[in-house]
C-alpha cells in the first residue's frame, strides 16, 4: 500500500499525517474497457438479487469482501437496510450453524486451548499488527439464542466488525475478528467430520481463566492501541471476565453493555409516547423482563438510569423491575440464585413460585415487557391482550435472536394490541399497515451502539470503557432522532443513518471520556463540540 505523509494542523503545531491511499488502478489490459466503479455496484446488488437464499446471499458477500472490500461496503452503505440482514443478524445466525460446512477461506484470528503458553506467538502472527485498534471476540459459547457453537461462532466476530466498518467507518484493516476454541459441548459438532474446532468439550473454568488472563496480556502488550469487545460469551462467563478485566484493558462486552444501551434509548423515547398516551408521568413507569441472563441483567441494570433520571435512587429504581427466568419470578424467598440476579430479586413478594407470564404480568402492571429469554412464542395472545387491556399503548420488546427465537412477530404484536403496541425487536420485522396506518417495528439491536460507542474509545484512546462512556452512547442514540422520525412514532432511526448516528454516539463518548479522565487523545479536549463533530466525521474511512 502506498502511502502519503500529509500536513496537519493540531493545536496550531503542523504535524505530518500518514494517510494511507488506496492500491493503483491495474494496470491497462487487465481491466474490461468498460469496467466502472458505479457500475460495479449495480452489478454486484443485480448478482446478490439473483440469490433466492440468504445463506446463498451471504456466502456471495463473504466472497465479494475478500475478493474486492471496497465495493462489498460500498454496497453496505448504500443498501444498509436490505444487507445489514444479510451479514448480520438473523442470517448471520444461519452462517454459524452452517460455518464448518459452508467456509471457503479463513478470515480473523483463531486461538485455541492447545496455544495455551504461547498465545503471544500466535497473537505476532496476525499480518497487521500495527494497525490493530477493535477486535471482536467470541469464545463461541452461546451464539445469539442459538447456544454453544464453538468455533462455529467466528461469523459473530466478523459480522460485528463489518458494522464497524460499514457503520462507523472503522478502517478495515484495523479490525480483528477473533474466535477462541476451548472446546465446545455441542455434540451435533463434535460428531460432524467436517467441524473445524477442536474435537473436545469445553475446558473447566479454572483453565479458562488462565487462558483468558494470558490471552488479554498479550492482546494489550502485542496491540497496544486495541479495544476488545466480548461477544456472546455464556452468561456465567459474560459477567466474570467483564468485571474481571475492565479495569485492566480497555473493553466492553456487547450483549451486557451494548444491549443495556441500545435498551434504554429506546426505552426513553417509548417511554414518552406511552405515558403521553396515557396521560401518566414517566416515574410511573414499570418493567416486566422475561429472561434474566447476561442480556435481561445487562438491560435490567442499565435502565435503573432511566428512573434515576427522573429523580429516583438506585433502591427506588430496582423497585420497578422485575425480572422472570426459566423458574418464573425472581424473589428472595424461592431459595438460592445466581449472583447476576441477586440485585434484581424481589423482597415484596413472598408467595409460591409464579410462573405463568399472563399471572405475573396480572401481578405486576407492567407499562412495559422486554423479553430475552430465546423463547419463541413466549409474548402469545393472552400476555398482550393482558398488556393492551392494562395499558393504553404497551410498550413491548421482543429482543432474542435470531428471528425464529423472537418472543413474538411484529405483525402478533399489532393484531393483539389493535395496533396500540410501541415495539421493538432484536432482529428485523416487515412494518405493517393497521387501520391504514403504517406502523414501522424499532429494531432493538446492539448494532445502533456498539459501532459509535467503539469509535469513540478507539478516537479518544480511552484506557478504559467507563459505565459513563456506555450511558453516553445510550443517551447519543437516544437524541439522534429527527422531526420526521418521531412523527412516524419511531423510537430508533433509520439504520439508513447509522454513520451520521455514530459519530453523534462517538463525540458524546468521547467527551464523556473526557469527563472521566481516560481519555490519551488530550488534544480533542481543547474542540468545540462542532468542531469535534467534524474531526470524527473526517477520521471515518469511506470505501
Ligand atoms: N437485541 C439485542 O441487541 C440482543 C443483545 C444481546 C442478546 N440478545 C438476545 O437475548 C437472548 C438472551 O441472551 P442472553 O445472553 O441473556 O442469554 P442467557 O442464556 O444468558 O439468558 C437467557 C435467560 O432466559 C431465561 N429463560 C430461559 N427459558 C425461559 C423460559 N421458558 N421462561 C423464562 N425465561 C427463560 C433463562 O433463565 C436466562 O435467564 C438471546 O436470544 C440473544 O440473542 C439480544
Ligand atoms: O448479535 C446480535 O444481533 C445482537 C446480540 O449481540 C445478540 O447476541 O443477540
Ligand atoms: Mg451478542
Amino acid at each position: 500500500m502506498t502511502i502519503v505523509l500529509n500536513p496537519v494542523w493540531i493545536n496550531g503545531v503542523q504535524k505530518l499525517k500518514v494517510v494511507p491511499q488506496p492500491p493503483p488502478r491495474p494496470a491497462r489490459g487487465l481491466l474490461p474497457p468498460a469496467m466502472d466503479e458505479a457500475t460495479h455496484t449495480v452489478r454486484c446488488l443485480r448478482q446478490l438479487r439473483s440469490k433466492d437464499k440468504n445463506i446463498e446471499k451471504y456466502i456471495y458477500l463473504t466472497q465479494l469482501k475478500d475478493a474486492d472490500h471496497r465495493t462489498f461496503y460500498k454496497l453496505c452503505l448504500d443498501n444498509m437496510s436490505e444487507i445489514t440482514p444479510i451479514i448480520y443478524t438473523p442470517t448471520v445466525g444461519d452462517a454459524c450453524l452452517q460455518f464448518s460446512h459452508i467456509f471457503r477461506r479463513p478470515e480473523g484470528l483463531y486461538i485455541s486451548i492447545k496455544d495455551k503458553g504461547q498465545i503471544g506467538k500466535i497473537l505476532r502472527n496476525w499480518p497487521r499488527i500495527d494497525e490493530g485498534r477493535i477486535a471482536v471476540v467470541t469464545d463461541g459459547s452461546r451464539i445469539l439464542g442459538l447456544g454453544d457453537l464453538g468455533l462455529n461462532g467466528m461469523p459473530i466476530s466478523i459480522g460485528k466488525l463489518s458494522l464497524y466498518v460499514a457503520g462507523a467507518g472503522i478502517r478495515p484493516s484495523s479490525t480483528i475478528p477473533i474466535c477462541l476454541d476451548l472446546g465446545t459441548n455441542n455434540e451435533q459438532f463434535l460428531a460432524d467430520p467436517l467441524y473445524l474446532g477442536l474435537r473436545q468439550t469445553r475446558v473447566p473454568r479454572e483453565e479458562m481463566t488462565e487462558f483468558m488472563e494470558e490471552f488479554m496480556h498479550e492482546m494489550s502488550t502485542i496491540f497496544p492501541n486495541l479495544l476488545v469487545q466480548f461477544e456472546d460469551f455464556s452468561t456465567d462467563a459474560a459477567f466474570t471476565y467483564l468485571d474481571r478485566f475492565r479495569q485492566r484493558y480497555p473493553l466492553f462486552n456487547d450483549d451486557i453493555q451494548g444491549t443495556g444501551a441500545v435498551v434504554l434509548s429506546g426505552f426513553l423515547n417509548a417511554a414518552r409516547l406511552a405515558s403521553q398516551a396515557a396521560g401518566k408521568e414517566l416515574e410511573d413507569q414499570r418493567i416486566l423482563f422475561l429472561g434474566a441472563g447476561s442480556a435481561g441483567v445487562g438491560v435490567a441494570t442499565q435502565l435503573t438510569s432511566f428512573f434515576k433520571m427522573q429523580g429516583m435512587s438506585e433502591e427506588e429504581a430496582r423497585k420497578r423491575i422485575w425480572l422472570v427466568d426459566s423458574q418464573g419470578l425472581i424473589y428472595d424467598e424461592r431459595g438460592p440464585m445466581a449472583e447476576h440476579k441477586k440485585q434484581f430479586s424481589r423482597q415484596d413478594y413472598s408467595g409460591p413460585p409464579m410462573k405463568n407470564l399472563t399471572e405475573i404480568i396480572e401481578y405486576v402492571k407492567p407499562t412495559a415487557l422486554l423479553g430475552l429469554s430465546t423463547i419463541k412464542g413466549a409474548f402469545n395472545q393472552s400476555v398482550i391482550e393482558t398488556m393492551s387491556r392494562l395499558n393504553a399503548r404497551p410498550i413491548i420488546f421482543s429482543l432474542s435472536n435470531p428471528v425464529q427465537l423472537s418472543e413474538c412477530e411484529f405483525h402478533e404484536a399489532v393484531q393483539w394490541s389493535a395496533g396500540r403496541v410501541i415495539f421493538a425487536s432484536g432482529s428485523p420485522f416487515p412494518e405493517q399497515t393497521h387501520d391504514g396506518r403504517t406502523l414501522y417495528p424499532g429494531q432493538g439491536n446492539n448494532m445502533y451502539v456498539f459501532p459509535g460507542l467503539g469509535l469513540g474509545a478507539i478516537l479518544s484512546r480511552a484506557s478504559a470503557v467507563t459505565d459513563s462512556m456506555v450511558e453516553a452512547s445510550s443517551l447519543g442514540l437516544a437524541d439522534a432522532l429527527t422531526p420526521e422520525e418521531r412523527a412516524q412514532d419511531l423510537i430508533y432511526p433509520r439504520i439508513e443513518r447509522i454513520r451520521e448516528i455514530s459519530a453523534q454516539i462517538a463525540c458524546k463518548v468521547i467527551r464523556a471520556a473526557q469527563r472521566a479522565g481516560v481519555d490519551r487523545t488530550v488534544e480533542l479536549r481543547e474542540l468545540w463540540d462542532d468542531q469535534l463533530l467534524d474531526w470524527v466525521k473526517a477520521k471515518m474511512w469511506m470505501p
